[in-house]
Formats: C-alpha cells, sequence, structure tokens
C-alpha cells in the first residue's frame, strides 16, 4: 500500500491556495491603496499691473494637495496689448477693455467647472504708486474701471489693489525660493533683484540683519517650520524707465534746446516733449522754468561720461545708519546667491552679458564698444527689436551695472553670485506667485507631516512581511510534512 503524501491532503491544498490568494491580495490592496489619483487641477490667476504693461499668470497645482509643497507651477501666461493701466488715467474705461483678450485666454486655459472657485487678483506696482502720488483720484478711477471690467469674468475675483514695496520685494524672494525648493527643504536662500519700469527692489536674508536697526525693511515670515528675517527695499523711481527721465533731467536742467547724452548712441536723433518728460513725480519738481517746448535728444555714445551723468542720480553722501546703499536707505552686508530677474534678465540677455563669471571689468569694456556703435548698425543688427528698447539699451546696461555696484555694492568677488534669470522650472520670475502663495495660504507655517516611508518602500515592506508570514505558516506544519529518510516499503 502506498503512503499518502501528507501535502496532496485537500486541506493543505486548500490552506496553500488560500495563503496565496491572501498575499495576492494584500499585496494588490498596499499598491491599489496609495496608487495616486488620477490627477485633477485646480487654478489661481494673478494680473501683474507693471507701470510698463500688464501681464496675466495662470498657476495650477493638484487638487490632493493644497497645501503641500513646491508644486505650484505656472502653466500660462498672456501679456496684455497696450501700456500699463497707470496710463490710462485720462480714458479709464480703456484700462478695462484692455485686459479683455487675456481674459478672454484664461476662459480657455482654465477647464469651465474650475472657473467658479479659481481665485483672480489684480496687483499694481510701482506706475500705479506713482500715479497715486500725483493724482490719487485719478488711480481710484482707474481701479474703479479694471474692478469692473474683472467682476464680469467668471472667475472669482478677489480685488485689485497696490502693492506696498515691500510686499512686491517679499513675494518676488517667496517666488525665487519657493520655485528652487529651498523653503521647503531649509536651505540657504537666494536674494531677489527685480527691476521694474518704475521701481526696484532688493530683498535678502543677512545673518546680520534682525530688523532692529531699520524696522521698516523687516519682514518676518515662518514657512514650513524655519524663520527667516528678509531685508527688502524698494526703491520708488528707480526702476530703468523713471531712472532714465532722471537721468535726461539731469542733462536738461537748464531747459536747453538740444542734449548731447553719452548714454544713447552717436546718430540718435529724436525730438521730445519737455512736458512728457518731466510728466511724473520722480522729475516734476525739477522742470526747468521757460524751457521751450520740445528738446533735441543726441546720442553721444559715450559709455565712462554715462557712468558718470547715471552715477550722479544716486545719492551717497549721508547715511544715518551703520552702512547704507544709497540716498540714506539702510542696507545689511550682502549675502549669499542672488537671482536677477525682469528688466535685469531683459537688458543683460540683450546685451549678451547673463553670464556673471565675466569678469566686471570686462563687462564695462563691452558696455563702452556697445554704446559707441553708430545708432544706424544697431538698428541694422536688430531690425526686430522694438526700437525703444533698442535705443535704451546702452543707458539701461549702464544703470544696472551702476545700481549693482556702487548702489547695493556688489564687488568684484560678489558679482558672480549674482544669476540673470527669466524663468524657475519654467514658471517666471516675479512676485505674483509669491503673492497668490501668501493669499491662499498655500505655504504652511509648519512644515507638513509626511508619510514616514515613500510609497515604494511601504509596499515593499508589506510584501516582504507577507512572505515571511506565509514561509512560517508553512514551517508550522511541519509535523504533517513528509519523512525525508527512505522507509522500507511494504508490499
Ligand atoms: O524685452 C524687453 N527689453 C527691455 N526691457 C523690457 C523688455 N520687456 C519689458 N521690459 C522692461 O521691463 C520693465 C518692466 O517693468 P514693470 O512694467 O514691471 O514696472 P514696475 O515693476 O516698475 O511696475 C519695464 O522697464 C519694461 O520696459
Ligand atoms: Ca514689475
Amino acid at each position: 500500500m502506498k503512503e499518502k503524501n501528507p501535502w496532496h491532503t485537500p486541506v493543505t491544498i486548500i490552506i496553500t491556495v488560500i495563503g496565496v490568494i491572501a498575499i495576492v491580495a494584500l499585496v494588490t490592496v498596499a499598491v491599489l491603496q496609495n496608487r495616486p489619483l488620477a490627477q485633477k487641477y485646480k487654478y489661481g490667476i494673478v494680473l501683474d499691473a507693471g507701470s510698463s504693461h500688464t501681464a496675466l499668470y495662470i498657476y495650477e497645482w493638484p487638487a490632493e494637495k493644497d497645501n503641500n509643497t513646491g508644486r505650484v507651477e505656472q502653466t500660462h501666461s498672456c501679456k496684455v496689448k497696450g501700456p500699463g493701466i497707470s496710463s490710462y488715467a485720462s480714458a479709464p474705461s480703456r484700462a478695462g477693455e484692455s485686459l479683455r483678450d487675456c481674459m478672454q485666454e484664461a476662459k480657455l486655459r482654465v477647464p469651465g467647472k474650475r472657473h467658479l472657485e479659481t481665485p483672480l487678483y489684480l496687483g499694481a506696482t510701482a506706475g500705479m504708486r506713482l500715479l497715486n502720488i500725483e493724482n490719487s483720484s485719478a488711480s481710484d478711477v482707474v481701479f474703479h474701471a479694471v474692478e469692473e471690467a474683472l467682476q464680469k469674468s467668471p472667475f472669482s475675483f478677489q480685488g485689485a489693489r497696490i502693492l506696498s514695496g515691500q510686499e512686491e520685494g517679499a513675494f518676488g524672494w517667496v517666488t525665487v525660493n519657493y520655485l528652487d525648493d529651498r523653503l521647503k527643504q531649509g536651505l540657504e536662500t537666494t536674494g531677489a533683484l527685480d527691476l521694474g519700469g518704475a521701481s526696484t527692489q532688493i530683498s535678502f536674508v543677512s545673518d546680520n540683519f534682525d530688523g532692529s536697526e531699520s524696522p521698516e525693511n523687516a519682514v518676518a515670515f515662518r514657512l514650513y517650520g524655519n524663520d527667516y528675517n528678509l531685508y527688502t527695499h524698494s526703491f520708488l523711481c528707480y526702476g530703468k524707465d523713471q531712472a532714465l527721465r532722471m537721468v535726461l533731467a539731469q542733462q536738461t536742467q537748464s531747459g536747453p534746446g538740444t542734449i548731447l547724452d553719452p548714454c544713447f548712441h552717436p546718430g540718435y536723433n529724436e525730438t521730445k516733449n519737455y512736458s512728457v518728460l518731466y510728466d511724473s513725480p520722480c522729475v516734476s519738481d525739477r522742470k526747468p522754468q521757460g524751457a521751450p517746448a520740445t528738446f533735441t535728444h543726441l546720442g553721444k555714445g559715450n559709455f565712462s561720461q554715462c557712468l558718470d551723468v547715471v552715477k550722479s542720480i544716486f545719492n551717497f553722501t549721508y547715511c544715518r545708519y551703520s552702512q547704507c546703499s544709497f540716498n540714506g536707505v539702510f542696507q545689511p552686508l550682502l549675502q549669499g546667491p542672488f537671482g536677477a530677474f525682469s528688466a535685469y534678465y531683459f537688458v543683460m540677455n540683450f546685451l549678451n552679458l547673463t553670464d556673471t563669471s565675466i569678469p566686471l571689468d570686462t563687462v564695462r569694456k563691452k558696455l563702452t564698444s556697445y554704446c559707441s556703435t553708430p545708432w544706424d548698425q544697431i538698428k541694422q543688427q536688430h531690425p526686430d527689436v522694438k526700437v525703444k528698447y533698442l535705443a535704451e539699451y546702452c543707458f539701461s546696461g549702464t544703470y544696472i551695472l551702476t545700481l549693482l555696484t556702487e548702489g547695493y555694492n556688489f564687488t568684484s568677488e560678489s558679482y558672480p553670485n549674482i544669476k540673470f534669470i527669466k524663468k524657475i522650472k519654467g514658471s517666471d520670475a516675479g512676485w505674483t506667485l509669491g503673492y497668490m502663495l501668501n493669499l491662499t495660504n498655500m505655504i504652511p507655517a509648519e512644515a507638513p507631516d509626511s508619510p514616514p516611508l515613500p510609497h515604494a518602500g511601504y509596499v515593499s515592506i508589506v510584501t516582504v512581511i507577507a512572505i515571511l508570514l506565509f514561509v512560517l505558516f508553512i514551517l508550522s506544519l511541519r509535523p504533517l510534512w513528509p519523512r525525508c529518510s527512505k522507509q522500507p516499503q511494504i508490499i
């Protein structure tokens, strides 16, 4: 009689099958349970109403992870046609109309079912700050017109307002460091340098700054469990368009009919209006008495003379603090890397000077040669570049160099710490993203709790434990195992 193999009893077969099914089920559940859900996105829209133009930015983030980290991205941007909203003071309704095309684009870009819940913000910067100083009722009327237009959109309009200089600087810093994932990881932060048309901002964290010496320059943040004492300052009138007005005003103090400007190319020759040049609070108090209606603006193309006249709009003579940048404004010691964006990037990119490993002396030499190039030749070489921008790159490059070195005290050693940037991981560097993250509470003060194990680790551990349990179970059935030693068979 053949001895019955204990492995072939119905009980052990059933137990084994159930065991295998249990392991497969356990692993499947572990995998499925933790599998990321099909991505659904939420959206936010910010309109940057700058002094020279308005731009619309659309941001998106996974719906399930609102206040998780580093996940908000810019998906689209739209440049509003025409000038900045502050230029519509005399025809405010056109300020509202000007936004129509970009709002239409936004309607197509954000899925229809998300429209109602998508917040829409408009933040205005130095152009509106200046208009507000000059004529506050005119700025109110412009705001009223853009608000009316935006309320008609299907989005959840959260209001239009002027950002303070501190906000503009601080949110630019938040944007840069958020996109670089520096806040979440508690890494050394990057300073932010923003050059606009009407104002310019510098923001950075410095060990020797706690805000006590100059509280108006301090912004305290607690982000992802880390405290930051940010130094920030916005210089109104030191954006590159207003700085150019100040430089021209410097050269037209006596109200001449012609000026020979070292910051413009030789052969440049334009007739300009005194009233237009002095139509800004940055220069209006300096308008020469008895000047003619127009002046002839001629280029001379001399970099070193341009440097001198640019320097003359900075005041380095007084400082009631331990140290200053310029105009008596406190500035702690520069520290860490810096990202320079907006007009810093446009200008340095055009001049092929974004590489900051180029020594400052070489930068000066390149500007000397560029500024002295005849205007006809410049126009010929760049037929596709807007003439207004093209005419001003010599001035703008000289201004940027002066602002960075004489103004903020960057030296040959610290200049390479600056990176001229336009975008970080696909999102534009600027204040808009930081502004939206703040208003939607999307950066938590404390570090979010994260699961102790990543998904793959969790699944592997569950699988290993399941297999171990199964093996243990089989071992526990040992008494039922067939004998290994051969038994004499009874026939
Ligand atoms: O392609 C370009 N080349 C040169 N400058 C540019 C270009 N695009 C924008 N800009 C300049 O960048 C600056 C943007 O300033 P913005 O309009 O944001 O003013 P704000 O920040 O002072 O309110 C303006 O001076 C504008 O002329
Ligand atoms: Ca700006």
